[in-house]
């Protein structure tokens, strides 16, 4: 891979605070992501998840490493990016289609351009019908859905998750799991995904970065090769078994689950 042409991460580590209060939160760290590419990063609580990814957008510097996004090095908030966090967060007196459109007004582009693009990927999430109503009329999946699209609109190449499905019930996570996918499919954007669950980073990327606890190491990467797309079945793939078992394994030995769980 060229460095212009996707992520670069050499050596980039991060410590939060000073003297006594320093918490290492990620141990140097490498990983190159292509562009188009669907990678995956599950790790337990604390292992530093959520600081890579305020690293790769710029949120937080980082303390020492190269680290460079479609080639240019990470020195300020990443503009051409759309971040999807837990919680949607969505303006409550802005109707669905003006919270899409908010993300356009905050960066003063033009909204008759976009009103297309925000109509389209409404309709991709299945939220057409909705495009009139108020956050609180909505369901959870919905609401995460319209985050999904507002994280779009203005067409940024990567598109950063932090463990978006994190605060769904297990039945609209599924579905959220594979709308997304088709999505991705789509538009092959460049997507890392944070997650704490093990089955969802394998039924979504092409690899998965799996981190130990803290501080945050990248302990393997693993790559998916299940024919996509990935529906229900895909569960019973000796692939997706193979991989789950491999990353359960590595938790194990870890000491991030006790032996009594293992089956
Ligand atoms: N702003 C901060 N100041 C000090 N320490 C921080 C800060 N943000 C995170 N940390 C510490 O860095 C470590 C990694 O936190 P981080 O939120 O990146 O982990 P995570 O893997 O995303 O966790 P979770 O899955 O629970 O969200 C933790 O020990 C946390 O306490």
């Amino acid at each position: 891979m060229t460095a212009s042409s996707g992520i670069s991460i050499r050596g980039v580590s991060k410590v939060y605070g000073q003297g006594e209060r320093a918490t290492t939160a990620l141990a140097p760290i490498d990983l190159d992501i292509e562009p188009g590419e669907f990678v995956a990063i599950v790790g337990p609580s604390g292992c530093g998840k959520s600081t890579l990814l305020r690293l790769i957008t710029g949120l937080v510097p980082r303390t020492g490493g190269e680290l460079t996004v479609f080639g240019k090095s990470v020195t300020a908030p990443v503009t051409d990016i759309g971040i999807v966090f837990q919680q949607p967060i969505l303006l409550e007196w802005r109707n669905v289609l003006e919270n899409v459109l908010f993300q356009i007004d905050m960066r003063g582009l033009d909204r008759a351009r976009y009103l297309p693009k925000a109509m389209e990927l409404l309709k991709a999430v299945g939220l057409e019908d909705f495009a009139d109503r108020r956050p609180y009329e909505l369901s959870g999946g919905m609401r995460q859905r319209a985050s999904i699209a507002r994280g779009l609109v203005h067409e940024p190449p990567l598109l950063m998750m932090d463990e978006p499905f994190g605060a769904l019930d297990a039945l609209t996570r599924e579905q959220m799991r594979i709308d997304l996918e088709r999505l991705w499919m789509e538009t092959r954007k460049t997507v890392v995904f944070i997650t704490h669950s093990i089955d969802e980073a394998v039924l979504l990327a092409d690899r998965v970065v799996v981190m130990s606890p803290r501080p945050g190491r990248i302990e393997t990467i693993m790559t998916i090769d299940i024919p996509r797309p990935r529906g229900l079945g895909a569960r019973k793939d000796p692939r997706f078994v193979a991989a789950t078992d491999a990353i359960t394994e590595i938790f194990l030995e870890r000491g991030v689950f006790s032996a009594g769980g293992h089956g």
